[in-house]
């Protein structure tokens, strides 16, 4: 069975990965590749700049006809625009753009009582197995009598905008439910007091071209345990987009995770 797929940031980091891969994919039929209609790039081959061959589907701002999945990773601006689209067309959306505003969030929400939307802080199998394994371990250790400090860190390339990532935000949001841990510090500085127990320290390292990695630290008196998961290139958090927009194909409408998508609840 064939997919028709829009990709929407079609010319940026991960929408070149998604363009590569879903043109050596035989499940995949890539309709439009859609990016600002600025963009420096317009009217180029998305094959052709995704480094892929030439593919016959240009980058352009031009919707597509008819398509079974959009998977979108483009700027939190244009988050309005992209889902006013898919309603109206009555396209499913597999969304993964990370650092957007709760009116825009709110925005994702209404639109997921017309359509289907798969929203996920990361796509990758890894790190939705890696947060199910968290939440494991923060309902284990909440009671200890030893209290447990829980930090996470990350790391991404100099280019990343938002910090903390949105993933970093998932494992909080995760372990502050299971550990009754509402209070959130991003990085420490000067004279700070004692560590309080019900506080989740964050902590975002940008250096380089590092495609995501991140660990979370279960700080005990005694022992340690850290969780970690890292990205060495993008093909991960592209790869799961395809396996969301394969599932999502004929789904009611609704808002819908990864978690959902690989069976993890
Ligand atoms: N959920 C996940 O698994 C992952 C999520 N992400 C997230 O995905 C997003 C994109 O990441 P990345 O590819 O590195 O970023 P890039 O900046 O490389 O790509 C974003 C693309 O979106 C384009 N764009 C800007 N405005 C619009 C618009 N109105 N319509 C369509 N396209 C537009 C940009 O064009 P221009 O440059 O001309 O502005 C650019 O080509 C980020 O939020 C990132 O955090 C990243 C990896 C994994
Ligand atoms: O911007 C990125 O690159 C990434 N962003 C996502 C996030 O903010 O969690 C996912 C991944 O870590 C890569």
């Amino acid at each position: 069975m064939t997919i028709r797929v829009a990709i929407h940031g079609a010319a940026g980091r991960m929408g070149q990965r998604l363009v590569a891969l879903g043109a050596a994919d035989e499940a995949v039929e890539l309709v439009a590749a859609l990016d600002n209609a600025g963009a420096p790039n317009a009217g180029c081959d998305a094959g052709e700049l995704a480094g892929a061959g030439t593919i016959g589907v240009p980058i352009s701002a031009d919707w597509p006809e008819a398509c079974d999945a959009v998977i979108d990773f483009s700027v939190p601006d244009a988050t309005d625009s992209l889902v006013e689209e898919c309603v109206r067309r009555r396209f499913p959306l597999v969304y993964a753009t990370t650092g957007i505003e709760a009116e825009q969030l709110q925005r994702i929400e209404a639109a997921a009582a017309s359509i289907p939307i798969v929203k996920a802080a990361s796509m990758s199998t890894a790190v939705n197995l890696t947060m199910k394994l968290a939440e494991i371990a923060g309902r284990t250790l909440k009671d200890l009598p030893s209290g447990v400090d829980v930090e996470i860190l990350e790391r991404h390339h100099r280019f990343k905008e938002d910090s903390p990532s949105g993933t970093a935000l998932a494992f909080g949001k995760i372990l502050a439910d299971a550990m009754d841990k509402p209070k959130a510090a991003h990085g420490r500085e000067g004279r700070v007091g004692a560590r309080p127990a019900d506080e989740i320290g964050y902590h975002a390292i940008r250096t380089g071209d590092n495609p995501g990695e991140h660990t979370i630290v279960f700080g005990m008196l005694g022992e340690t345990i850290e969780l970690r998961v890292a990205a060495t290139n993008r093909d991960c958090y592209a790869q799961g987009a395809y396996t969301a927009a394969k599932w999502i194909k004929g789904k009611p409408p609704g808002l819908y995770d990864m978690q959902d998508v690989l069976g993890l609840k």
